[in-house]
């Protein structure tokens, strides 16, 4: 049977100098649900994340990934065992084609047996419905599909944990319902954290949220419980982003 949580914090901490960045956060990602990450801007969610994928240093604290202390694993070794994430800036190679840099991502993993890539890429474009684009230049590409290119790129990948950082920064609203969707239809075969300051897709696909502040968990609860909560009502009172 599956682990209830495929990914858990323990104790992780991050100091910057002076600046504590996040400060003995405990935190469960349960299996193939929707957890989204929210907070202030300044809350320490990026720098959390960072722990998490071995990109950022913790000062202290563990991360359990699948059952498995990872702690002292460096990013790569991590995205081989599973968890991938996107960027709030994109990160595709603008002058090669769709096809081709999803081909990048899926070398990684499945090597180069042409036939394996062929069918794992075509999948791929396929959840994010962006297929017919094969062939076209990456860079020429609207902003939206380059936001569902680089989720092919993290989904070809097959991720166990699948990390996505602001994916709809920069959309136009239009697309947002669109994405939603999408984020939705991954779950299941996919764990996902989302990290997100749009309320409305926070609300509109999580399971669950996590809600840091100050570098702290503050909250923990289904959308519902969350927007009813007054000390998270209170940590975003005042703030620009909430
Ligand atoms: N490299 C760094 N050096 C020093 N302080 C840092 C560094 N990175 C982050 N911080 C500080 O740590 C705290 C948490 O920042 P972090 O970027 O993790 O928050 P965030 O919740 O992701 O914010 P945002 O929503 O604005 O992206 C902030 O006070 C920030 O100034």
């Amino acid at each position: 049977m599956a682990a209830i949580n495929i990914l858990e914090t323990k104790g992780l901490t991050k100091v910057y100098g002076g600046v504590t960045a996040n400060s003995d956060v405990d935190f469960t990602l349960p299996t193939g649900k929707i957890t989204a990450l929210i907070g202030p801007n300044g809350a320490g969610k990026s720098t959390f994340v960072g722990m998490v994928s071995g990109r950022t240093e913790a000062t202290r604290g563990q991360v359990i990934f699948a059952g498995r202390d990872i702690s002292a694993l460096p990013a790569h070794k991590r995205i081989q065992l599973g968890i991938a994430y996107t960027f709030q800036i994109t990160s595709i190679f603008p002058r090669l084609t769709v096809h081709e840099n999803v081909a990048i991502a899926a070398r990684r993993l499945f090597g180069k047996k042409p036939a394996i890539l062929a069918s794992k890429i075509t999948a791929a474009l396929g959840k994010v419905d962006i297929e017919d684009r094969a062939d076209q230049i990456a860079g020429d590409l609207s902003y939206g599909h380059q936001r569902l290119l680089e989720i092919a790129m993290g989904l070809v990948q097959e991720p166990r944990v699948f990390i996505l950082d602001e994916p709809t920064q920069g959309l136009a609203e239009s697309e947002v319902a669109g994405f939603i969707a999408l984020i939705k239809s991954l779950a299941g075969e996919t764990t996902i954290l989302l990290i997100e300051h749009n309320m409305t897709v926070v609300m509109g696909a999580a399971d669950w949220i996590t809600v840091l502040d100050q570098g702290m968990v503050l909250a923990n609860g289904t959308p519902e419980e969350i927007s009813e909560n007054t000390a998270v009502q209170a940590a975003y009172l005042g703030k620009t982003d909430a």
